[in-house]
């Protein structure tokens, strides 16, 4: 079997087999590194997509951007391989539609020059090498808008030693997991012990 499409296999099973109460946790971690990501703090336009079954859920990060007075941006399929994003006022505007996936009712078209973009996955190497779903949405939305700031968004189980590299993948900048924060450019891995040890390390050195 390709690589890719063993990798997406194992992915999804590890997601579907995390207990609900796992996740759960791992979301609102999730949540809370991208809501003080300074990509976030500074983005007028958040262009996040709308969490279905075992996907990291987005629906706090939406919430929270809107409650800060974020325009935020949610893609609708228009065809093959091909979506666009439409503003949401509030969650109640999303209703099931490509592959059940909640997407935007009222069409209001999003098309910023500058924008951050939260992207999904399922499976990710700390290069930024990334495995979707296998129909290239993003690929193809990210080099139609190159000048867009991006964060990927996973748990830790999505995260794998050696992704394969294809010519046409768009890396997202960091990868925020429960356990992590990797800055894909520096190929750096800062995970919560390290951010721990290095607290403790300040404490110390005050005293
Ligand atoms: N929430 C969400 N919205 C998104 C994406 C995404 O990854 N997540 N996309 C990113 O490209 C686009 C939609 N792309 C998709 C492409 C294929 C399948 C799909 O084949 N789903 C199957 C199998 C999933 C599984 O096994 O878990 C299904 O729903 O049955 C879903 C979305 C746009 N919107
Ligand atoms: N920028 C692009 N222009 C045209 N075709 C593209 C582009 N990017 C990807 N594709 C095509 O889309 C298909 C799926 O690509 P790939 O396997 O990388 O998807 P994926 O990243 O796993 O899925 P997704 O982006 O939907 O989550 C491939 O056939 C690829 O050739």
């Amino acid at each position: 079997m390709e690589t890719k499409t063993r990798i997406r296999k194992q992915a999804l099973a590890a997601r579907k087999i995390t207990p609900e109460s796992v996740r759960k946790q791992a979301d609102l971690d999730i949540m809370k590194k991208v809501t003080g990501h300074p990509l976030f703090e500074e983005a007028k336009d958040i262009y996040c997509y709308a969490s279905y079954q075992t996907e990291v859920d987005t629906y706090g990060i939406i919430e929270y951007a809107l409650s800060r007075e974020k325009r935020v941006a949610v893609p609708r399929v228009t065809g093959d391989g091909t979506m666009e994003f439409h503003y949401i006022q509030s969650v109640s505007d999303l209703s099931p539609g490509y592959q059940g996936i909640p997407e935007p009712v009222k069409r209001d078209p999003a098309d910023t020059p500058e924008g951050l973009v939260i992207m999904p996955g399922v499976a990710f190497d700390a290069e930024g090498h990334r495995v979707g779903y296998g129909k290239g949405f993003y690929d193809r939305y990210l080099s139609a808008h190159p000048n867009y700031r991006r964060i990927a968004v996973a748990f830790e189980s999505q995260m794998f030693d050696e992704i394969p590299a294809d010519a046409h993948d768009l890396c997202p900048e960091y990868i925020l997991t429960e356990c992590a924060v990797y800055a894909v450019d520096t190929n750096i891995k800062i995970s919560d012990k390290d951010e721990t040890d290095e607290k403790i390390r300040k404490q110390q050195t005050e005293k």
